[in-house]
C-alpha cells in the first residue's frame, strides 16, 4: 500500500476575481474548495490512475471533517489523527496570476506524533511512504525522525520538502525526492544557471543518499538523476491554469508506475505534471492520458 503523509492538509479555498483591489472591497467571479495539502494531493492524483493509497496526517475541526468527507466521496481511504484545531484554510487568489495565501496551521502535540509513529511502525517493506509538504511549527525535526523510523524497518519514502527537512532524511536514503530549481538553490547555496551546474547540483544530493532526484523546471520540464540515469524531460505545450499541485501531480505520476520502466515514471511524472498545470483543479485521469503520448524522455547529453 501506498501511504501518503501531510502533517498540515489544508482545504484550499480557490477565489476567482478579475482584479484585486487592496484596500477595498472585492467581490469574486467563482470560488471553489478542494480538500488539499501536499500528500493529500498525491493521494487524489493516484486514485485517478486507480493506484489505491491512504491518506495519513492530522486533520481537526469542520475542516477537517471536510477533508475527511471529501476524501471519502472519492474513494480515497484515509486514516487523520484528530488534532485539536482546526484544520487550515488556505487561501489560492486567481486574478490572471496566482497569488497564495498559506496558514500556518493547527498545533499538534508530542501524543499526536506517538499515534502518527505508531501508524507507520505497522507498515511492512511492502509498503511506500509519501511525506510532503510543511510541518506544524516546532517539530522541524519530524521528518527525519519518521524517516529513520522508515528506514530501520526498510521501508521506502519518497519525501517532497524544503530546506533542511528534505536534506535531514538524505541520510536515510529517500527512495525519490522532488525539488525545484529555487529549492534546489536553497539546498545547495548557489544559484543554477545551466543544465550541467543543475546536473551536478543534484548529483550532490545523490552523493548523500537521495536515490532518484526529479528536479522540477515548471514549464521547462524536469531533470531526472539517479546513479543509473540522467534525463531531461521537457514538459508539453499548452496553456498555464493552475500550478497549485503541479508538483504533488508529478511525485503522483512517478510512484503510480513504481514497477515500470524508468521511461514509463518519467512520462507518467510529466503528464500528470502538466496535466494539472492546464486544468482548473488536479489533472483527471483523462487529462493525464491525453498527454502521455506528447511526453519525451531525452538524454541529457541532448541538451547540455
Ligand atoms: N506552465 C507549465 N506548462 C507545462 N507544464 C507545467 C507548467 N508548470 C508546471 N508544469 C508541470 O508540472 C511539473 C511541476 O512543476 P513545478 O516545477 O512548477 O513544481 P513545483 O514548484 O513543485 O510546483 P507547485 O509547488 O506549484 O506544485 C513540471 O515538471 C511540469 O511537468
Ligand atoms: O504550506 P505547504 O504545506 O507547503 O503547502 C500547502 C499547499 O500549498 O500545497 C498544495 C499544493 O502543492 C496545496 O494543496 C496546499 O495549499
Amino acid at each position: 500500500m501506498i501511504y501518503t503523509v501531510t502533517f498540515n492538509p489544508s482545504v484550499d479555498y480557490v477565489v476567482r476575481l478579475e482584479a484585486l483591489e487592496l484596500g477595498g472591497l472585492n467581490r469574486t467571479s467563482d470560488t471553489a474548495k478542494y480538500a488539499g495539502g501536499k500528500g493529500i494531493n498525491v493521494s487524489r492524483i493516484l486514485s485517478a490512475l486507480d493506484v489505491p493509497s491512504t491518506a495519513l496526517g492530522f486533520a481537526g475541526g469542520f475542516t477537517g471533517d471536510f477533508i475527511k468527507d471529501t476524501l471519502e466521496n472519492q474513494g480515497i481511504q484515509s486514516d487523520f489523527i484528530s488534532v485539536n484545531g482546526d484544520t487550515r484554510i488556505n487561501v489560492k487568489l486567481k486574478t490572471g496570476e496566482e497569488t497564495e495565501i498559506n496558514a500556518s496551521g493547527p498545533s499538534i502535540t508530542d501524543a499526536d506524533i506517538s499515534r502518527l509513529k505508531a501508524q507507520l511502525s505497522n507498515m511492512t517493506s511492502e509498503d511506500h511512504v509519501v511525506f510532503a509538504g510543511s510541518v506544524p511549527s516546532g517539530y522541524d525535526h519530524l521528518y527525519e525522525t519518521l524517516a529513520k523510523l522508515l528506514h530501520d524497518r526498510k521501508i521506502e519514502f519518497t519525501i517532497d520538502a524544503e530546506g533542511t527537512k528534505l536534506t535531514s532524511t538524505l541520510q536515510y536514503a529517500p527512495y525519490l525526492i522532488k525539488p525545484n530549481q529555487f529549492e534546489l538553490e536553497g539546498i545547495t547555496g548557489r544559484s543554477l544557471f545551466t543544465t550541467s551546474e543543475m546536473v551536478d547540483a543534484a548529483r550532490s544530493l545523490l552523493d548523500r543518499g537521495a536515490k532518484n532526484i526529479l528536479l522540477t523546471l515548471g514549464k521547462d520540464g524536469a531533470l531526472f538523476i539517479s546513479h543509473d540515469h540522467e534525463y531531461f524531460i521537457p514538459s508539453p505545450a499548452g496553456a498555464l491554469k493552475n500550478s497549485v499541485g503541479a508538483g504533488d501531480s508529478t511525485v503522483a505520476g512517478f510512484i503510480s508506475r513504481k514497477d515500470g520502466s524508468i521511461s514509463e515514471q518519467l512520462k507518467y511524472a510529466i503528464a500528470c505534471g502538466s496535466a494539472t498545470a492546464f486544468s482548473d483543479d488536479l489533472a483527471t485521469r483523462e487529462d493525464i492520458e491525453a498527454l502521455l503520448d506528447k511526453i519525451e524522455v531525452q538524454s541529457i547529453e541532448e541538451v547540455k
